[in-house]
């Protein structure tokens, strides 16, 4: 049987690297895949560059569009990125019948529900490994491998430019932006690196595993996002020295309804800092790696780790796809695995929550001045609002601010409450004349 045919939009880092892994593992993948798949044809805006790294045996265009219009091409690759020009192209390789690859998570996770049923309606498929996790074959194992379970909830570490930043932060003390720097340098970033630092970027990917995991539409507009500009060197001490680590984490977790706490049923979406116990795996996770826990009702735990960025690792998964719809190519469509893990007509209707209704444990850090009573009203507010503390870290005056200082730091982890409440308490600690600074507030899992 002749090779299938793929053509390739966009040769940077990703597109580079899907290139040199297919040409190196050429024969590998063949027995694999039961048939050769080439790369035949290439539109970069750069046309030398891509041809240089290409060769002379593949046709290099700057135009996208003269890939998608060549009838031999049955499988079109989309790694340009963005929501603009990449959502055309793959609209219009879809309305020409090609199969899609891509890594790009921003535009599944925006325009998902329009692209998945363009390419229902046309047959063919959209293959999107490559765009959450990075080479970890997490969409598979939750799309396949899980398939028997009832998820309960899934929390990870889905980018690796935050938790390298995090990482080289805490262990060698560099500064954010000399890291971010770095990151970027070293092909982890995205074109626009406040997407990572913002939670945007991991607020994609877990838009994505949360529709995958509960077979709902990908619903991006409904995740509470929350980056890791606003934390401090300090936090990130003082969660260590209770016993936590502080995580970028994409979490989305199914919530059964309880009539007498007033709450509904729903899904919760949502990207922030978090403080996970030092002793968990994920906790241990570090540089530019990523790790995703997923809770089953019969699996129990599962943890995948491995590189969530990078040339290679993600060429690994875009490869992935195309061996599994070149082996698919010819199967009766009706059969083929749906994008989004249920069958579009089996989608369910619970809602995502708004984050007041979440409810979470925290860590707070009062910057307060040091004079009795500080401490009691601030616990009074707590108990007031029916918030229980589970444990409490006054510093030394001198500790936090050098000899003869005033002011302290007062940390408290509670228990379980519901965001709206925390909210309410929050602000009321706030206005308390002692209290001199912006309240730090990061949610807290335990993962268990
Ligand atoms: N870099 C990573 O580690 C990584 C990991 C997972 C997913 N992704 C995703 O993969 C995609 C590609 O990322 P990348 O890091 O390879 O980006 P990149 O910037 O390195 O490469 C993009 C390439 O597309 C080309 N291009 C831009 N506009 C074009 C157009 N109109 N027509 C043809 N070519 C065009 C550029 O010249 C460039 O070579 C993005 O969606 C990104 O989010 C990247
Ligand atoms: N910018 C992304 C690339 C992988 O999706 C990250 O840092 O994880
Ligand atoms: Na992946």
């Amino acid at each position: 049987m002749k090779p299938i045919q793929v053509g390739l939009l966009g040769i940077g880092v990703v597109g580079s690297g899907t290139f040199n892994v297919l040409q190196r593992n050429q024969e590998e993948i063949k027995r694999r895949a039961g048939r050769g798949i080439d790369i035949t044809m290439v539109a970069d805006l750069n046309v030398a560059r891509a041809q240089a790294l290409v060769g002379p045996g593949v046709t290099v265009v700057s135009d996208a569009r003269a890939v998608i219009a060549n009838p031999d091409i049955d499988i079109v690759i989309e790694l340009i990125g963005g929501y603009g020009i990449a959502k055309t192209l793959v609209l219009e390789a879809i309305a020409a019948g090609k199969h899609v690859v891509t890594a790009n998570k921003a535009l599944l996770a925006v325009h998902g529900t329009e692209i998945f049923a363009a390419a229902s309606a046309k047959g063919v498929m959209v293959a999107f490994e490559a765009a959450v996790a990075g080479g970890i074959p997490i969409i598979k194992a939750l799309r396949e491998g899980l398939t028997a379970n009832r998820i309960q909830w899934i929390a990870g570490i889905i980018n690796g430019t935050t938790n390298f930043i995090l990482s080289e932060m805490r262990d060698k003390g560099l500064d954010f932006a000399v890291v971010l720097k770095e990151a970027q340098r070293l092909g982890y970033a995205e074109a626009d690196p406040t997407f990572d630092i913002e939670g945007v970027d991991a607020a994609h990917k877990v838009t994505l595993m949360s529709a995958i995991a509960f077979g709902v539409p990908v619903q991006f507009d409904k995740a509470y996002i929350e980056g890791i500009t606003k934390l401090g060197a300090a936090d990130i001490k003082y969660a260590e020295q209770l016993g936590y680590r502080i995580k970028l984490l994409g979490i989305t977790k199914r919530r059964q309804g309880d009539a007498t706490k007033r709450q509904t049923d729903g899904i919760e979406l949502r990207v922030h800092p978090c403080l996970i116990p030092a002793k968990r795996l994920i906790a241990n996770v570090e540089g530019a790696m990523n790790a995703v826990v997923v809770q089953g009702d019969a699996v129990g735990t599962t943890l995948y780790y491995g590189k969530g960025a990078g040339s290679e690792p993600t060429a690994s998964a875009v490869i992935a796809d195309l061996v599994d719809i070149t082996r698919l190519h010819t199967a009766d469509a009706a059969h083929r695995v749906p994008h989004l893990a249920f069958q579009p007509n089996a989608m369910s209707k619970l809602p995502m929550l708004p984050m007041s209704e979440v409810v979470t444990s925290y860590y707070l850090r009062l910057r307060v001045a040091d004079e009795t009573g500080v401490l009691a009203k601030v616990t009074g507010i707590l108990a007031e609002a029916g918030i229980s503390i589970d444990a409490m870290l006054q510093r030394e005056a001198d500790e936090v601010g050098g000899e003869g200082s005033t002011q302290t730091d007062l940390i408290i982890l509670t228990h379980d409450c519901m965001e709206a409440r925390m909210n309410a308490a929050i602000a009321l600690m706030q206005a308390l004349p002692s209290v001199l600074e912006p309240i730090t507030r990061i949610r807290k899992e335990e993962l268990a």
